[in-house]
Order: structure tokens, then C-alpha cells, then sequence
């Protein structure tokens, strides 16, 4: 698996307040943390134990002569027993904790993810989807490694050390407790400063190693580009650019741990050589056994190894921290559409539209509408056409609140559509989309997506008048077969009518249809017409097209014209008023005979 650590700059503080809000995640299953931590102490002290019973043996076999195997045996078998508690210990601390772990992971992922899908449309497109995936993949995985290893292995290895200390302080004086506690901290501080100084190499590595990857898959997946410009060389070229980027980051980033990885060694060889010296000279004048020697060289050993993964833990720590900052950081982004708070119900009784002197822009600098003013009566259709980039689409933005108008409001039945939730106003509108995205799934889900507890009666009903049964009996599994990237790619006219098949599933009161036939031939283009027809009737419902003749029938014609709707009235009218209309019906004509 890829490296899902995101490369931290060694500028960025310790984010040590991550710790307070991950805190009440911990507290959920009290009585498994407390447990497990009850094992945590069982274990060390378990292993605190050790290098005495291997003191005991070492004096007992020491004796001249030995008085009888039966003590030093029961020593050795006392020692391997204190092994095995202190090895199931920790398994059992392991197995309590990942309960604890997951349910933090589960949690957060799910409010993360519910968040998301609260935050406004603008939030969406100017975040990549990938990036976003990945922040929260990266969080979620820190939360896992930070619970972890606070829990155990930091918190036992400070726990152990203290323990040790207060060991060899009690019972061989100060001057074995001062080296050890010194050289523990010369480590601690020597890890920390090195691994500061690496983290650059560290991030040139990671993002030599993604520049490279990224290169790679774009080629691969323009395989076809690739061969029609015959640039096999070409891109084996920039590939092996950016390898060589990655080889010369790989060099730096191996002899910074060659730096760091040799001056830990030195630092515990010092420990070690003073500590058994020391011993030593203590057997030489007799204050102390062999066994008190081969306790002393235990504990020294026994120290230095947790300590051995101190710089990885360590920048793995400041990695974690990062990235559940990021993912704190997403759970505290607000949303610039949401629900007033007095919000009630959309009360939808004959559905009539009305933008009432509606302006809008994306951005101030680029006005889009213009105090746009229209009505749409129940039950009856109206069309909307104009050059392209007029701010047709961006209607249906603002009538699904996607955004909110700068000034004016958009009305259903005479309720300002901003003092409605946001689920009660979508509830009542359907819609067949420019562009029709299906989920990696069965062609039937994304059909039933439109209402997820729709019967099958229902579902079939909607395939007929989305003209679908033909072509669903065409496929190898009928309306089990999956579609999107890992399935079926179906034609822009197919997902079109799944689209007008879901929209018809959710029985809204309000149809809009954004260029709904514009990916189909002149043929299917009349079919679908007049299912659009049988679903429209008795709806009320907003169409936009680009084809005057797929809305001649239109009650009402809106004509717009950079953000503004210059004229207005039924295809007739339009026609002898002799204006834009006109004119963009007559381009049409004549190019349709041509
Ligand atoms: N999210 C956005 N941010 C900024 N500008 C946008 C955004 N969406 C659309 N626009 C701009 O707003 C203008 C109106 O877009 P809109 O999609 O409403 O036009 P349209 O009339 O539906 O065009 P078409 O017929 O080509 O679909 C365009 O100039 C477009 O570039």
C-alpha cells in the first residue's frame, strides 16, 4: 500500500489540541480503556520483573557449590512464565483497544461524510473529490495511529522508563538512575531535533515518489493519445525525468537516516558502555552480585528498545496530527446555503414558480441575472432558451437552492424557497440533468436511486415511459447489470433516459428538464418528447432547451439574453413579434434544412 502520510511541514507547530477533541472518542468505551490500560500496567510491570528473576538465577547458578537445580530451575520457568503474561498482556490490550479505535474511526468518518454532503455546491466544485477522499482517508487512518500509539507506546515506554528509574534509584543508587535518565532524554531530544531536520527530505521523497506516480497513471489512462501522437518516447522520457527526481530525493532521504539511525546508536552504546562499566566496577569491589551486572545490562536493553522506534513514532505523530487537523478543519467548514433556523416544510398545494426580481452572480465581478422576473403557473410548462452561457442552468441552480439570489427571491406557492429546509424543497422537484452521472451500480439501483422504496411495479412503470425496456432486455443481465467505470459505459442518450427514468420514480410535483433530449438522435429525440410529454402533464415544469422545435408546445417561452429575459410569450406570438425569437427560429429552420 501507498504511504497515506501526508508530507508535514517541519514549520508546522505540534497541533497538540487535536488530543481534546479526539478525547470524548476515548471516553465512549470507559470500560475497555480502562482495562486495557489495566493490562498496559500488569505487562510492564510483568517486565519490570524480568531482569530480577534473571538476577536471581544468574546468583543462584553462581553459587559454589549449588545447593540444588530445583531453585534455579524454578527461576528459569518463573521467567519464561513472566514472558508469556507480558506477550498475552499486550495481545489482550490490543484486542480491547481496536474496538475503541474503530468505533472512533466509524464515527467521525460517518460525521465527516454527513458534513460533506451539507456543505453548498460551491464548496464541491472547488474542491476536488480525490483530494477531499483523500484528506479524509488520511484523517481517519491518523486517528487510528495516534490512539494507538499514545495509548501504547508512548504512554508504556514514559510508564516503563519511570518504573525503571525508580528501580534503579531504590535499589543500585543514583548514579545508574542519572545515566540512564540522561542518555533517555539526550535520545528523546537527539530523535526529535533529527527527525525535524529530516522531514523535508522525507516530503521531497514523498512528493518525488507521487510527482513520478501521478505521471505514470496520466499516461496510462491516455493510452489512446498517447498512440495517436506516437509519443511512446515521448512519455518514457518525462517518466524517467521524474524518476531520476525521485532517485536523487531517495538519496537524501537514505543518508539523513543513516545521520539519524547512527546517532541513536551512539547515544545507547554511551548508555550501555557507562551502565556496565559502572556495573562492573561495583562486582569488582564486591557491592554487587553478577546477577546485579546482568539486571543492569537487562534494563538497559530493556529501555533502548521502545525508544528504537521513537523517531519514526514521532513523525508519524506529527503526521497524524496534521491530518485530523485537516479533517477537524473540513467538520468546521460552514456551509453558505443552509437551513434557517426557524426553516419549516415546503407546503406545496398547486406548485406555481415565481422569480421575483431575482439577480445573481457567482462572482461580484460577473453579474449573471439580472432582475429576472418570471411566473410559471400550475401545472402548466415553461421553456427557456437564449445563447449559451445566458444563465439558463443556473435558473434551475437557484430553484433547487443550490446558491441563494443576491437580491429578489425565488417563490413555490408563495413561499420564499430560503425559508424552507432545504430536503422539503428538493422533495418536491425533479429533474432530468444536462449531464447524467450514474453511480457504480446496477442499471436497476440507478433507476430505484430516484426513490429508493419504490416497488417493482413502479420501477417497471418508469421504464416504460422512459422508453427503456428495449434496451435494458438487450443487456447480458437485464436490470442487474452494473454500470459506470467499473461496468457497462452507457451512451449519452441511455444514461439520458435512466435520468428521465429516475426523475419519473420520484413523482415530484415540480419536473425541470435541463436539455433533456439534447444527446439523442431526431428519432429517439420524438419518443422521449412525448414521454416527457405524459410525464409533464398536470406538472408544472421549467424546460430548457437549445432545439426551439422540441418546445413549440411550451405554454410559455422565456426568452434570455445575458442574464436577462428579453422577451416572453408562446412560440406563435414569439414568431410575429419578430424579434430574437425569431430570428434564433429561422437560424434553426434553415439549418435543419441544409
Ligand atoms: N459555478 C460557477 N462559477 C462561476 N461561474 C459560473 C458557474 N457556473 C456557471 N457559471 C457561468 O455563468 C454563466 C451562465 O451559465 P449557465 O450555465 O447558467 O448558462 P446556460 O445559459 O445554461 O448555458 P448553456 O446553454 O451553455 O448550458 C456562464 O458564463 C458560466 O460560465
Amino acid at each position: 500500500m501507498r504511504p497515506t502520510r501526508l508530507p508535514v511541514n517541519p514549520d508546522t507547530p505540534m497541533q497538540w489540541h487535536v488530543f481534546a477533541r479526539l478525547w470524548p472518542y476515548l471516553l465512549e468505551f470507559k470500560q475497555r480503556v480502562a482495562l486495557a490500560l489495566l493490562c498496559l500496567v500488569a505487562a510492564k510491570i510483568a517486565s519490570i520483573g524480568l531482569p530480577f528473576v534473571l538476577k536471581h538465577t544468574v546468583d543462584n547458578l553462581n553459587q559454589e557449590p549449588i545447593a540444588t537445580l530445583a531453585v534455579p530451575i524454578a527461576l528459569v520457568v518463573a521467567y519464561g512464565t513472566l514472558r508469556l503474561i507480558n506477550v498475552l498482556l499486550g495481545e489482550v490490550r490490543d484486542t480491547l483497544f481496536g474496538r475503541v479505535t474503530e468505533r472512533a474511526m466509524r464515527r467521525i468518518g460517518l460525521e465527516v461524510f454527513e458534513h460533506l454532503h451539507r456543505l453548498d455546491l460551491t464548496f464541491h466544485l472547488s474542491r476536488q473529490t480525490g483530494g477531499l477522499s483523500r484528506d479524509i482517508e488520511r484523517g481517519t487512518s491518523g486517528i487510528s495511529f495516534l490512539m494507538r500509539f499514545m495509548v501504547f507506546n508512548i504512554g508504556p515506554t514514559l510508564l516503563e522508563i519511570a518504573l525503571v528509574v525508580g528501580v534503579l534509584l531504590t535499589q543500585y543508587g543514583m548514579s545508574f538512575a542519572m545515566i540512564i535518565l540522561c542518555s533517555v532524554v539526550a535520545y528523546v531530544w537527539f530523535s526529535m531535533k533529527a527527525t525535524d531536520w529530516r522531514t523535508e527530505f522525507v516530503r521531497q521523497a514523498n512528493l518525488a515518489d507521487s510527482t513520478s506516480n501521478t505521471r505514470a497513471i496520466d499516461s496510462l489512462l491516455n493510452y489512446e493519445t498517447v498512440k495517436y501522437f506516437n509519443n511512446e518516447q515521448y512519455e518514457a522520457r518525462q517518466y524517467d525525468t521524474n524518476l531520476a527526481n525521485w532517485e536523487q530525493a531517495r538519496r537524501k532521504n537514505r543518508l539523513s537516516l543513516f545521520a539519524l539511525n547512527g546517532g541513536q546508536a551512539f547515544i545507547i552504546a554511551a548508555s550501555m558502555t557507562s551502565m556496565m562499566l559502572l556495573a562492573a566496577l561495583e562486582v569488582s569491589h564486591g557491592n554487587m552480585t553478577i546477577g546485579d551486572f546482568v539486571l543492569i545490562n537487562a534494563f538497559t536493553m530493556q529501555i533502548f528498545m521502545p525508544l528504537n522506534f521513537l523517531g519514526f513514532v514521532y513523525r508519524e505523530i506529527r503526521g497524524s496530527l496534521a491530518n485530523i487537523e485537516n479533517l477537524f478543519n473540513l467538520l468546521g467548514t460552514v456551509p453558505t446555503v443552509a437551513d434557517a433556523p426557524s426553516a419549516g416544510k415546503l407546503e406545496i398545494n398547486q406548485s406555481r414558480i415565481h422569480f421575483d426580481n431575482v439577480s445573481f452572480y457567482y462572482r461580484a465581478e460577473r453579474r449573471i441575472l439580472n432582475h429576472v422576473n418570471f411566473t410559471i403557473e400550475p401545472g402548466t410548462k415553461v421553456a427557456i432558451v437564449g445563447e449559451s452561457g445566458a444563465g439558463k442552468s443556473t435558473l434551475v441552480k437557484l430553484l433547487f437552492r443550490f446558491y441563494d439570489p443576491v437580491s429578489g427571491a425565488v417563490r413555490i406557492d408563495d413561499q420564499d424557497i430560503s425559508t424552507v429546509t432545504q430536503h422539503s424543497l428538493r422533495q418536491h422537484i425533479g429533474i432530468v440533468p444536462q449531464d447524467t452521472v450514474l453511480f457504480n451500480d446496477t442499471i436497476g439501483e440507478n433507476i430505484r436511486y430516484g426513490r429508493p422504496d419504490a416497488t417493482e411495479q413502479d420501477i417497471q412503470q418508469a421504464i416504460h415511459l422512459a422508453h427503456l425496456e428495449q434496451f435494458i432486455a438487450s443487456l447480458p443481465d437485464g436490470l442487474n447489470t452494473q454500470v459506470g467505470e467499473r461496468g457497462l459505459k452507457l451512451s449519452g442518450g441511455e444514461k439520458q433516459r435512466v435520468a428521465i427514468a429516475r426523475a419519473i420514480l420520484k413523482r415530484p410535483a415540480i419536473m425541470v428538464f435541463d436539455e433533456a433530449t439534447s444527446s439523442l438522435d431526431s428519432q429517439s429525440e420524438q419518443a422521449i418528447l412525448s414521454a416527457l410529454r405524459e410525464v409533464a402533464e398536470g406538472h408544472t415544469s421549467m424546460v430548457i432547451a437549445h432545439r426551439l422545435s422540441t418546445i413549440i408546445d411550451a405554454d410559455k417561452i422565456l426568452v434570455m439574453q445575458q442574464g436577462q429575459i428579453v422577451e416572453q410569450g408562446t412560440h406563435s406570438e414569439l414568431l410575429s413579434q419578430q424579434g430574437v425569437y425569431a430570428g434564433l427560429w429561422q437560424a434553426q429552420q434553415k439549418q435543419a434544412s441544409d
